[in-house]
């Protein structure tokens, strides 16, 4: 957790029962709509990646984009798109994963690193974590080293950050709900 953990936490809302009953969707736009939490997202970010000489951030479509564009900027590394299946125009590789609800596929350009290259994964949340590993794997298959998985959101009790670490990768969130929160 950050030290702005607790602070960014409060901005984040929750809704009821979308996008169908019994899921509690934690709703980040009210945390983009405050400029003074968005700054300090990011700059949590920032602090504990600075040093890391990363070569690339890989981010996942859609709510990844918004947080790993402006850390990659900020960092001064490149920018990669983990998009959803039919998105990129290149050749591509691909993962199919379940979701807490539902299936989906990611893929990434095949020439989107090099050897060995230092990636950081990025998405908004972690629920089953099925699309963070399935980006990992896509990652790791095209040659990349996952230094860290790293989210806004963490929701401890769907399993997937424990699920993550088991598979060998390090998990950064800022904050995390309990189903009851
Ligand atoms: O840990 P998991 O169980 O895999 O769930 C987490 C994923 O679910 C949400 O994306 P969603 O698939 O709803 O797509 P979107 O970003 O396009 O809305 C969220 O942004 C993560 O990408
Ligand atoms: N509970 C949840 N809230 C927001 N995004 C999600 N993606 C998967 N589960 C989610």
């Amino acid at each position: 957790m950050s030290i702005y953990g607790d602070y960014i936490k409060s901005v984040i809302r929750t809704v009821p029962d979308w996008p169908q009953e019994g899921v509690n969707f934690r709703d980040i736009t009210p945390l983009l709509q405050n400029s003074s939490a968005f700054r300090k997202l990011i700059d949590s970010f920032v602090h504990r990646y600075q040093e890391l000489d990363l070569d690339a951030i890989a981010a996942i479509d859609a709510r990844g984009f918004i947080i790993g564009a402006p850390l990659a900027y900020e960092l001064g590394c490149s920018f990669v798109p983990v998009r959803k299946k039919g998105k990129l125009p290149f050749k591509t590789i691909s993962e199919t994963y379940s979701l807490e609800y539902g299936h989906s596929s990611v893929e990434l350009h095949s020439d989107a690193f090099q050897k060995g290259d230092r990636i950081l994964v990025m998405d908004d949340l972690i629920a089953t974590g099925g699309t963070m590993l399935a980006a990992a794997k896509l990652i790791q298959r095209s040659g990349g080293q996952v230094v860290e998985t790293a989210t806004i959101v963490d929701l401890p009790e769907l399993g997937g950050s424990r699920r993550i670490r088991e598979e060998g990768h390090n998990v950064f969130a800022v904050c995390s709900f309990l189903e009851s929160e």
